[in-house]
């Protein structure tokens, strides 16, 4: 079975992370996976912990002379932040006095502090934020990374932009593969048109001067998925609905849309499903749009995967809303220590992840294999199955 996990708190030392189910013989670049960590610490708003981090990979196991071993593959990613912070994560909170600033107590509306402090009893929401940080997320960008280099054996690559940032929509809203991949990864947005990036960093900027926050869409695009991935058969193997799960665990993410999705409820279906032809030369099905996103009945269709997270405001206002102290129960504004002003960029980074890790698992489902090498040869003989059908 293919899967990952995940450990680590924001301000401990360091994430690690364990991915299982790879074949053997997997080529593995540390540098692209650094380079993917890079990708997710970029992106305009973002706070002043990303000037502090600078986040890389270092394999533990599973990988031997660049190729998996077929083994458990463990990697971490150290946190710089952890020795500026290794003082309040050693205080005990019963030896502080209740108005000490190093616990928190009052929490935010839109995080995870009361609902986790409430159910976990903790009475430092400390103790929930380290692992509700989206600091959790660049260890799923590091097993993504390992999901890419598996996927990419298979001809499929992954990436992402931003197509909404602040209620401003990139324009158009439907980028191609090649405008996509132009987007330099450094793009301050990655929205794909300057002049509409310029008018997002102004909002961001204005929502930062105001102490406000912003949230936004990302889009993920995977290309060169073969058709057959996942399966109609049973609700959980629906690939639609595994994509939605990982894509909305996401912090922050509060809708996935598949394709035309959101705006299909709203169109007679002349106008939504797409129509089918056949390729007679190349052999093969292909449909003369893409609204369904690249996939029907839970099934990959052979055409683009599109999968776009909505995100909500960052929760962590300079200009705190309203709350109640834990300890007091009288109302106070909430906590604020430093936060991002928004990380769309960053999320649609934490998607092509989420997306590679459910195609790679689809894949191993359905080619398995020990090693790469037979792997590709039952993906092999499953395309011709295709070019005969
Ligand atoms: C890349 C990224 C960075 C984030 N940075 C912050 C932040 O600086 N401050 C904050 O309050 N929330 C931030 N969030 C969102 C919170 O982690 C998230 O809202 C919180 O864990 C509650 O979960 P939920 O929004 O999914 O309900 C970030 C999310 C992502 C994806
Ligand atoms: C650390 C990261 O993001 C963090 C996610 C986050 C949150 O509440 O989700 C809050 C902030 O943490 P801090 O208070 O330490 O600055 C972000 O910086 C990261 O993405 O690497």
């Amino acid at each position: 079975m293919f899967r990952f996990t995940t450990a680590g708190e924001s301000h401990g030392r360091a994430l690690v992370a364990i991915v299982e189910g790879m074949p053997a013989g997997v080529p593995i670049s540390v540098e692209a996976i650094d380079r993917d960590l890079e990708r997710r610490q970029w992106g305009y708003g973002r706070g002043g912990r990303q000037r502090i981090e600078r986040d890389r990979a270092q394999i533990l196991s599973g990988v031997r002379h660049g190729r998996t071993l077929g083994s458990p593959i463990a990697l971490m990613i150290e946190n710089r932040d952890w020795v500026n912070w290794q003082d309040v994560m050693a205080v005990e909170p019963r030896d502080l006095p209740p108005e000490d600033a190093r616990q928190l107590k009052r929490p935010r509306p839109g995080h995870a502090d009361l609902a986790g402090g409430l159910k976990f009893n903790a009475r430092d929401l400390r103790d929930i934020l380290e692992r509700a940080s989206a600091r959790e997320s660049a260890a799923r960008v590091a097993c993504g990374a390992i999901a890419k280099q598996l996927l990419i054996e298979f001809g499929i690559e992954i990436r992402s932009h931003v197509i909404q940032l602040g209620g401003i929509p990139s324009e158009p809203l439907e980028l191609d593969w090649s405008s996509i991949v132009a987007i330099p990864d450094d793009a301050p947005l990655r929205c794909g048109d300057a002049g509409i990036e310029k008018q997002m960093v102004a909002r961001v900027d204005e929502a930062r001067r105001e102490g406000d926050t912003l949230g936004g869409i990302f889009e993920v695009v995977a290309r060169g998925v073969v058709v057959g991935l996942g399966s109609h058969v049973s609700w959980e193997a629906k690939l639609d609905g595994r994509l939605a799960q990982a894509v909305m665990s996401i912090p922050a993410v509060k809708a996935v849309e598949i394709g035309a999705g959101v705006r299909a409820a709203a169109l007679p279906g002349s106008q939504v499903h797409d129509e089918i032809a056949y390729d007679t030369e190349a052999k093969r099905f292909f449909h003369r749009t893409n609204r369904a996103g690249g996939l029907e009945g839970g099934i990959t269709n052979g055409e683009e995967l599109r999968v776009r997270g909505y995100l909500k405001p960052i929760s962590t206002l300079r200009r705190p809303l309203r709350s109640v102290d834990i300890e007091t129960k009288e109302e106070s504004a909430a906590a604020y220590e430093r936060s991002d002003t928004t990380a769309v960029p960053a999320a649609g980074v934490i998607g092509e992840a989420m997306v590679a890790l459910v195609l790679a698992g689809a894949m191993r489902e359905k080619f398995g294999g020990d090693s790469l090498v037979e792997m590709k040869r039952n993906f092999q003989m499953y395309l011709d199955q295709l070019r005969d059908y």
